[in-house]
């Protein structure tokens, strides 16, 4: 796991915030969905947004916003990346980078090869592309799920935009999940939680120096 970028997604306390930065979180984000488990409002995410600020990109996830909501989001927590989790069209995408000129990155759901193709187009305009997986049936929230795709899926994968991985990765899984898809970045957060959406700094700090020194202890073989 060489110079693996992490990004944990849906903190929405100030301790959390805080172990997520401390041990070295390069990404944080903050779920601006009213149905998610993670959602914060936008006072808190001021908050939190200035705690990471300088320190660590700040990420903005939204789901199918409209440019109002982005733009309140933009001119108020002040994010770094605005992710869109929907099914958000690439002209959409392009909108929002001319508006407000932060950088773009699109979720794409897999679940087999053919969901693919769409990231080619979609990293016309985006600057990165996270995969995630396809909600299971019945879930209200199209990520944030904990659950996989199938990561050999990404092995030969020709993109030329940065791509992260996510989709229920954990402590157990994160290694091999890094091997079989070639991925440089990942994304969590269910893994890092002790219930569904609420998240545990001692889980999130032991995620991270399980990633950060394995880096370390391959730069020095
Ligand atoms: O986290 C959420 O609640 C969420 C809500 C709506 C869209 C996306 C969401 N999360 C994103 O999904 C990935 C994968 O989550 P998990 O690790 O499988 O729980 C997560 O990293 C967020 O980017």
């Amino acid at each position: 796991m060489s110079d693996i970028k992490v990004k944990i997604c849906g903190l929405s306390t100030e301790d959390t915030m805080q172990a997520a930065l401390d041990a070295g979180a390069d990404m944080v984000g903050l779920v601006f969905f009213p149905k998610s488990p993670r959602h914060v409002n936008l006072s808190d995410a001021c908050k939190l947004a200035d705690m990471a600020r300088g320190k660590a990109d700040i990420v903005a996830l939204t789901v199918n916003m409209d440019l109002d909501g982005l733009s309140r989001i933009n001119e108020l927590v002040g994010p770094d990346y605005f992710q869109f989790h929907g099914s958000e069209a690439p002209e959409s995408l392009a909108a929002a980078k001319v508006m407000h000129g932060k950088k773009i990155m699109k979720a794409i759901s897999v679940s087999d090869k053919s969901d693919l193709e769409q990231a080619l187009y979609y990293s016309i305009v985006a600057d990165r592309i996270l995969f995630d997986a396809k909600p299971p049936a019945g879930s209200d929230i199209p990520g944030g799920n904990g659950v996989s795709f199938d990561w050999a899926l990404l092995e030969d994968l020709d993109l030329k935009k940065p791509f992260m991985l996510s989709g229920g990765l954990n402590m157990d899984n994160v290694a091999e999940a890094i091997r079989l898809s070639g991925a440089k970045e990942i994304d969590l957060s269910s893994g890092v939680e002790r219930e569904r959406g609420v998240k545990d700094p001692a889980l999130i700090r032991s995620f991270l120096a399980k990633v950060k020194n394995t880096q370390a202890e391959a730069v020095k073989e």
